[in-house]
């Protein structure tokens, strides 16, 4: 479902990835480890066509995304793709259960009994009507994390997903993306520092000196 061949991007005269290949089936989940600044967020900038490599190229579900334009990529995002990134990109203008439906409902998967078990699920019980900038950061960590649930996306990008959390609720968060994506056939990368973490996914891939291990 996404083949990643030669990738290289620079910024400037900084080479981040220099000839990343990587390869993810449907279902399939890999953890990304590597030290900071070794371009884990680069790469998945990269993968939901967020930017362009300056080689290589990415097909996800049979779309090279260096073949679409602007709104192509955007369609993409919306339909294909699931983010929970470091900015956690929450709609500060909508409470919390209009966040967790919004990319369900623009990719047209909405669900509603979904989305009630994933707020419950994620502990965001009570918090329905807030807006996210009355939120803790790992309450806004949560709702994105169930925006992207909600809408089952093919493929789930996630970095970092529980590193505002503390070790406990992280491990509950991380263990109910891990069903809920087997449930959804999902395929997930996701990005963290935690051998621990990582162990618990179906491969792991260390990123270095631009290339992956
Ligand atoms: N827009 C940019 N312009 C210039 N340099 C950039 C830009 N974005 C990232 N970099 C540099 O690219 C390198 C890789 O950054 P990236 O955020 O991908 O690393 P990372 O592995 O995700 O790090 P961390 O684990 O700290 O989040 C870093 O040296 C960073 O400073």
């Amino acid at each position: 479902m996404l083949h990643v061949e030669n990738l290289s991007k620079s910024h400037g005269a900084l080479r981040i990835l220099d000839g990343v290949d990587l390869a993810l089936g449907q279902g399939e989940t890999l953890a990304l480890t590597g030290e900071s600044g070794s371009g884990k967020s680069t790469l998945l900038h990269l993968i939901a066509g967020l930017d362009a490599p300056d080689t290589g190229r990415i097909v996800l579900g049979g779309q090279d995304i260096a073949a679409l334009d602007d709104a192509g990529r955007a369609a993409l995002r919306r339909d294909r793709v699931g983010l929970v990134f470091q900015q956690f990109n929450l709609v500060q203008s909508l409470p919390v259960a209009q966040n967790v439906s919004l990319q369900a409902r623009l990719a047209g998967r909405h669900d509603a009994a979904r989305n009630r078990r994933l707020i419950e699920r994620l502990g965001l019980s009570g918090l329905e009507d807030r807006y996210p900038e009355q939120l803790s950061g790992g309450q806004q960590q949560r709702v994105a994390i169930a925006r992207a649930l909600a809408a089952a996306p093919p493929l789930l990008l996630a970095d970092e997903p529980t590193g505002n959390l503390d070790e406990a609720t992280g491990d509950a968060v991380l263990d109910l993306m891990l069903d809920l994506v087997a449930e959804a056939g999902m395929a997930l990368i996701l990005v963290t520092h935690s051998p621990r973490l990582a162990a618990r996914l179906g491969q792991v891939r260390l990123l270095r000196a631009g290339r992956l291990a």
